[in-house]
Order: structure tokens, then sequence, then C-alpha cells
């Protein structure tokens, strides 16, 4: 059985309630709007819910102000708010404390935060990084282009035919030249679950820093950074329920203390002359100028609604609707899924239909009212191993039910029947 009440969870949600299928230019629901919206494209993005809406709307009605310097009540009440939101995603993902957490504008920012405040630094020709071929372009471009400005060698771990990493050739790749490794924990393509433990321990073994792209986990299923044993993790609010505009870089302490900073300004220091600079305590010495406030009390509002939904609960919920997506989709022999079987990925199937073009797909689904996401999913390298240009992809989270998976289901039928 489901366990979220699905219903309850959706009344959080007013956006839920939209009608589609109108006039694109006009924002919100307008004239022509008739079809109840589907959404299924909660990878690439969550809704926000009325909790999260109200900490923003609270901030700036009631406390906005600047953080860390003012003497000034406001000032006092946001930096209060603003360190307490690390605090609060510091639990959250099980790190010792505030100065691992630095904020972000997203999880693309955190992977180049670490690329060139340690990676211009500390990687040479000697070195290598290794990736997966199932990394994100926020991963696999960033530490590309550091490889080639350092002369590093960039190599990426095999993904195998049912779409899991290939841990024996990972065995081969990492050596104790490999001074980086950057492996997502969940593919935002292939719904696959990576070992990320294992992985660490076999780069550890190696004396190498290991980064995981924890985008597409923190916001389904129970993490703990120091049980990975992650060096740097990074996600971001906005799949989360957060609002957009906030990341999440953690590191561990003696790493973050280590790393000169690479954005400067002001926040970041504690003492300048016109001859050289001091720097700010962790986590303030990695977050330049006025940092994401109300992001910053709204991912802290985001956390504790979906702790309050139970992340074991979530993680559970979306299993079941992928699953289920998978064997209703696959019923269908024309159907192609990629990745791991049902039962085994997380909440997303990424698929194609002989025949539909996936950007022919999506646009029939929109006229269903399902939203779906249609393209690369910024893993354009992964698209070109699996021999296909594009992909359509159902993602699933909190509000989501199995009636709107079989309305999926019914619109991937129609499109069939439109262009068999
Ligand atoms: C695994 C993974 N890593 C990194 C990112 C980048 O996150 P951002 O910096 O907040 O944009 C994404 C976003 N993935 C997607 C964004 O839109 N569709 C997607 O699949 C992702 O899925």
């Amino acid at each position: 059985s489901y366990p979220l009440d699905v219903e309850a969870v959706r009344a959080d949600f007013p956006i839920l309630e939209r009608k589609v299928g109108g006039d694109v230019t006009v924002p919100g629901e307008s004239e022509g709007d008739t079809k109840p919206l589907v959404y299924l494209d909660n990878a690439a993005t969550s809704h926000t819910p009325e909790r999260v809406v109200d900490a923003i709307a609270d901030y700036y009605r009631s406390y906005n102000s600047n953080v860390h310097r003012g003497i000034h009540q406001l000032s006092q009440e946001a930096s209060t708010a603003y360190e307490h939101a690390h605090d609060r995603v510091a639990e959250f993902v099980g790190a010792e404390g505030r100065e691992e957490i630095v904020f972000t504008k997203n999880t693309t920012e955190a992977e180049n935060l670490v690329a060139y405040a340690w990676g211009l630094n500390e990687l040479g020709p000697e070195d290598n990084v290794v990736l997966t071929e199932m990394e994100h372009h926020a991963s696999l471009v960033t530490w590309q282009q550091i490889g080639k400005k350092t002369g590093a060698d960039v190599r990426f771990v095999r993904v195998d035919d049912d779409g899991r990493l290939d841990m024996d050739h990972a065995r081969e790749l990492v050596d104790d030249d490999t001074a980086m490794a950057n492996v997502v924990h969940v593919s935002n393509t292939l719904g696959t679950v990576n070992p990320v433990a294992e992985f660490a321990d076999l780069v550890h073994d190696h004396d190498g820093l290991v980064f995981v792209d924890g985008a597409q986990s923190v916001p389904h299923m129970p993490v703990d950074v120091q049980a990975i044993d992650a060096d740097f993790f990074a996600f971001s609010g906005h799949k989360m329920c957060g609002p957009t505009g906030i990341g999440v870089l953690y590191g561990k302490e003696h790493l973050l203390e280590e790393m000169e900073p690479y954005l400067y300004g002001g926040e970041m220091i504690r003492k300048v002359t016109y001859e050289d600079s001091e720097w700010e305590d962790l986590p303030w010495k990695f977050e330049a100028g006025t940092p994401v406030i109300a992001q910053g009390i709204a991912l802290h509002a985001a956390i504790d609604y979906l702790e309050d939904l139970g992340m074991e609960n979530v993680h559970a919920h979306e299993q079941l609707l992928a699953e289920y997506a998978y064997d209703e989709l696959t019923a269908y022999d024309d159907v192609d899924i990629y990745g791991p079987p049902g039962d085994d990925r997380a909440g997303l199937v990424a698929f194609n239909v002989d025949g539909v073009h996936a950007h022919d797909l999506s646009s029939i689904l929109n006229e269903h009212g399902v939203a779906v996401r249609a393209g690369d999913h910024c893993t354009q390298p992964l698209h070109q191993k699996l021999g296909i240009a594009a992909s359509a992809r159902a993602s699933f989270y909190v509000y989501n039910t199995r009636e709107e998976v079989d309305k999926l289901v019914e619109a991937v039928d129609d499109a069939r029947q439109l262009f068999a």
C-alpha cells in the first residue's frame, strides 16, 4: 500500500488544481485552460507546498533584512533564521554541523565551487579525475573542463546494458593517481541508484576524494553523507519542495578549511587592508556577497515539510509509482525504458515509443495535460551511448498517484495511435 496520504499531500500544493491547455503566454490559469494538470516532471523541479511559500512571504513581510552584520533587530532575526537554516540542512543530511554546509545557487554551482576552489589548485597532469558515463552535465562538463585547464586525465566508468555502474571497470580506472572522483547518487535519466558508499571506499583506498551528486537522491530518500563518507556532496532546493536559487554544498570541514575561496567580496572576509585580506569562518568563507537569505529560510521549511512526511515514506511511495509506471509502459512491446528494472530504480522512467520522436510524444502528452520532460536531460553523452537523440521522462514525487500514471499510459497510447 502507498505509505503517503496523497490526497492530504496534494492539498498542500494548490498548483496541482491547475487546469492547462490554454494560452501559454499568460502565466497562471487562464481561459482555455480546461485539462487537469498531471505533473510528472519532478526530476526537473518539484512543486512548492503552502508551508514553504508562507515561509518566504513571512520573511519578506516581517523580518526581511541583510544578514551577518546588522546590529538592528531585523538583521539579527534574519541572521538567526539564515544560520539556523544551515543547522537544519546539516542535520537533514547527517553533516557534523553548519561549518560543512555552504549555500550555493544550485547543484551546478556547488560542483563548480569545488572544481575551481579545489580542482584548479590541486590537480595537475600527473593526476586523473574519474567520472561515470551517467553523470549530469553539472559535473561532467565541469570536471571535463577542469581536466583541460589542469592537464588532469578525465576517465569515465562504464554503465552496463542494465543501466548500472560497472564497478569492475571502476576498480580498473581508479588508481593511486586518482585525485578526485565524481559519482551521481541517482541518475536523472536511468533512475539507477549507485553504490556510492562502495564507490567512496574504492576511491579512498587510493587516497582520492569523492564528490557525490545528490540532486536526485536527497529529495527522494534518506541520505547520510557521513555513512557514505562523501568528501563533497551537492543537491538543490528546487527539487525538494524548496524554491529555485538555492543549492547546498556539503564538504568535510578539514577540506573546506584547506580550500581557498573562489568568490571574493563582502561577508566572506574577517579583515581587509589595502595589502591583503583574511577570510571569515566556515561556511561564510564560501558565501560571498548578500547570500540566498529567503531561499535558505524556505529550504529549512521544505526540509521540515519532507521530514513530517518521512523520507522512508517518500522513497517507498515513489518506488511504487515508478514500478507501476515501468510495468504499465513495458506492457507494450514498442516501448523502450532505459535503466534497471522497475523494482530496482528511483522514482523516474525515461523511455521512447518506437516510431514516435520523444518531442512529438511529449507534445501529445502535453495536449492531455500530462507534463513530462523530453530531450537529453543534460546527459547528452549517455544518450549517445544509448544510441538515442532524446527520451521522454516521467518523474514522480510525493503528490503523484497511480491514477496519474494511468493518464500517462493513456496519453502514450494516444500518441502511439497518432504516429503508428
Ligand atoms: C543528477 C543531477 N545533477 C545535477 C543537476 C543540476 O541541478 P541544478 O543545478 O539545480 O540545475 C540535476 C538537475 N536535473 C535536471 C534539471 O532539469 N531536468 C533535469 O533532469 C540533476 O538531475
